[in-house]
């Protein structure tokens, strides 16, 4: 039987399930706890990430895995840290779908983007990403969003059909790494977008950084075979804008409260922490001198105005 399914029942699962489940059909929101996934098919409501938004009918909300056999494409929306060890455990289960990463990070210890994870654990699978600026809250409320899917399938056309609606306009890209990079590094920047406006240094500073973070990503993502293009568009450029300016980003609120000096995080989940390590210690030696501070200030090894310091003292430079 085909139809869709969603892993990982957290805010962007759920709401990628409700785009999916308003186009009709059979979809499976998969959560690994039964006792929150038996509540929510129960009440037809994600009572803790979106509460307020029904599930459309279709949609089957279950922690037992067996109800994926025969999809013919399943959504991965599980942190990115999460993945290699879900697969691990579950891939079998996940047959022959089409799977379409949707989370956004980079692999702490091995640097590598969600769709190399896939290829790492699960040799041969079909994959896809689906990335761009979009809040939860807005796609699960049914506002308009646009997002890539980015794709080497020969068939991503298919699958650009298969996933858009009439509010969720997808972009076709065959630049998975561009897509994957552009939408992991924002969320570092965002952090440091943050860190600038919880430590009261102005819009304007925060105008400089997410532009000099930005000419960080397209070097480090060009580095990596990354087409510029992608990099100027929603995944990268689009997603920075998005993420860098709304307190609705854990990345950007985290950033404000660490800097701060607040002591509750808020313990939910922040890609872009475990992202800038992983980057960091992966590009040791490279110019990548945001990037390298946000690591170095989540570790403590450095104030932020101490790193503000350190960046404004760099000596004078080019602007490419
Ligand atoms: N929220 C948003 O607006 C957007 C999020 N994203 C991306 O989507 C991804 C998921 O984010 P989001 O849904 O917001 O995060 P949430 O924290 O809301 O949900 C994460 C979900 O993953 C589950 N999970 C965590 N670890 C595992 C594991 N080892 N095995 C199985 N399930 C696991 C959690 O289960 P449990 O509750 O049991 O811990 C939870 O249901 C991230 O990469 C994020 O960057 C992308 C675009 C927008
Ligand atoms: O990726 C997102 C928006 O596109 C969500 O950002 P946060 O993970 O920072 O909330």
């Amino acid at each position: 039987m085909s139809g869709a399914g969603v892993i990982g029942a957290g805010a962007f699962g759920t709401a990628l399930a409700m785009t999916q489940g308003a186009r009709g059909g059979r979809v499976v929101l998969w959560g690994r706890d039964a006792q929150a996934m038996a509540a929510m098919q129960a009440a037809r409501e994600n009572a803790v990430h979106l509460p307020g938004v029904p599930l459309p009918q279709g949609v089957l909300a279950t922690a037992d895995l067996a109800a994926l056999a025969g999809l013919d494409v399943i959504l991965l929306s599980i942190p990115t840290q999460a993945l290699r060890g879900f697969l691990q455990q579950t891939g079998p289960a996940l047959g022959n779908a089409v799977l379409v990463a949707c989370c956004k990070g980079v692999e702490r210890g091995t640097g590598l983007l969600p769709t190399q994870i896939i290829a790492d654990v699960l040799p041969g699978a079909r994959t896809a990403v689906l990335t761009g600026p979009s809040f939860a809250t807005d796609i699960g409320r049914g506002k308009p969003t646009a997002l890539t899917l980015a794709t080497d399938l020969p068939d991503g056309a298919a699958l650009q059909e298969r996933l858009s609606t009439p509010v969720l306009r997808l972009y076709l890209s065959d630049d998975p790494v561009g897509a994957q990079l552009g939408g992991a590094l924002k969320n570092v920047i965002a952090l440091a977008a943050g860190m600038v406006i919880g430590a009261d240094l102005g819009e304007s500073a925060r105008a400089a950084l997410m532009t000099r973070g930005f000419a960080e990503i397209v070097r480090l993502a060009t580095k990596q075979g990354a087409h510029p293009e992608t990099l100027w568009g929603l995944s990268g450029f689009g997603d920075l804008i998005l993420t860098c300016s709304s307190e609705k980003s854990r990345n950007f609120s985290h950033g404000i409260r660490f800097a701060r000096g607040e002591a509750d995080l808020g313990g939910k989940t922040v890609e872009g922490v475990m992202t800038a390590h992983a980057v960091s210690e992966q590009g040791a030696g490279m110019d990548l001198p945001v990037i390298h501070m946000v690591s170095a200030l989540l570790k403590g090894e450095i104030s932020v105005p101490r790193a503000m310091d350190a960046l404004l003292q760099r000596p004078l430079k080019s602007e490419r």
